[in-house]
């Protein structure tokens, strides 16, 4: 017998919201970073962390039915995921990537119906500025956010690609694009036969230094500065470029795919990733709700899937390509020239 048709999971999406601005509000209220230093009662919580009494019980118990806290006895903590990833004074923090989305995203999809009719993004630059990056670097907090945020969201996959690449035939690599140089660090870390540079622009260059110094490869991990518009890419045995091309719309895609081309050696490869879409574009719903956001937040940003990508590369030259799965929604396009 075929099932009835319920409407519960069209409702269940349309209001998903509640459930994601919740988990959002607690994070940027600090909840996670506060139960890491002890479990607490409601009004302990509640006047650590500055809250009114009147929803306060109601915001901690929907953390409790959402997952995100347990209570016992009338005591809330974290879970062991909040706990790991959500406390603000642990290095696995990744939280980064949802600071940004309340405080940028959030708002910002507001503007997606409008976004959708016009094909214009709707984020800071909605008003005139020339690109995503010059806005956010114009602003050192905003900058530091954002360059956090990435770690935040990529740092799984740099594990994967750490451990899952074939660094073993290669010497040396260069992550464009590389923000706090979270990937660049994994890489590092996991080979220690390895030499790497993290390419980036100027004002990225005391973050990323930082970083590297804090994890401790700084003796084999430096920062090259400069905009991949202007010059060349710094040469290296692999060529590294995550959540970088899907800022970009296709004539510049295909830009950075042959700079990456050139500065390899024969055998050289090139590493593209992010949340590639499957090839029948119907399964990775984050890969293709990501592309929207590249909608809200670029001029002519699109995620793509692993067959678009591997054909941009075969155009440049590459002569073999393979399309691998990292982690979650995150695949790596490999091309080798
Ligand atoms: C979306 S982030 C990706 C960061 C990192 N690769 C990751 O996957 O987490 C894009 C990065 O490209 C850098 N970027 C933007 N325009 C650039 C340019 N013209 N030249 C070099 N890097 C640039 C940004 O500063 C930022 O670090």
């Amino acid at each position: 017998m075929q099932a009835q048709p319920s409407p519960d999971a069209i409702l269940q999406t349309g209001l998903a919201f509640w459930a994601s601005k919740t988990l959002l509000s607690a994070i940027e209220l600090g909840v996670f970073t506060q139960l890491a230093r002890g479990p607490a009662d409601l009004v302990g919580l509640r006047d650590a962390l500055g809250l009114h009494p009147r929803s306060a019980r109601d915001f901690f118990d929907a953390l409790v039915a959402l997952g995100f806290l347990v209570r016992t006895d009338g005591v809330y903590a974290n879970t062991a995921e909040t706990d790991l990833f959500l406390d603000r004074a642990k290095p696995s923090y990744v939280g980064g990537i949802l600071e940004m989305a309340n405080t940028r995203l959030y708002p910002f999809w507001r503007g997606l119906t409008l976004a959708l009719r016009t094909g214009l993004p709707q984020n800071e630059v909605a008003h005139g500025g020339p690109n995503l990056f010059d806005t956010l670097y114009a602003d050192p907090a905003r900058l530091e956010q954002f360059l956090a945020a990435m770690t935040g969201i990529s740092r799984g996959a740099n594990l994967a690609i750490a451990r899952k690449f074939p660094w073993k035939d290669h010497r040396s690599f260069v992550d464009v694009g590389t923000a706090q140089g979270d990937l660049a660090a994994q890489i590092a870390l996991a080979n220690p036969h390895l030499r790497g540079t993290g390419f980036d622009l100027p004002g990225v260059r005391p973050i990323f230094e930082n970083y590297i110094r804090a994890i401790g490869v700084d003796d084999r991990v430096a920062f090259a500065q400069g905009s991949f518009f202007d010059q060349e890419l710094p040469k290296a045995d692999v060529v590294l470029m995550g959540h970088i091309l899907h800022d970009w719309d296709l004539p510049t895609k295909r830009m950075l795919i042959g700079k990456a081309y050139d500065a390899l050696p024969e055998g050289g490869a090139l590493v593209v990733y992010e949340s590639i879409i499957d090839d029948e574009r119907r399964e990775n719903a984050f890969g293709l709700l990501m592309s929207l956001n590249m909608l809200i937040e670029t001029p002519g940003g699109f995620d793509y899937t692993g067959a678009d990508c591997a054909g941009w590369m075969e155009e440049a030259g590459f002569r073999q390509t393979r399309v691998e799965h990292l982690v979650g929604p995150d695949s790596m396009v490999v091309g080798i020239r």
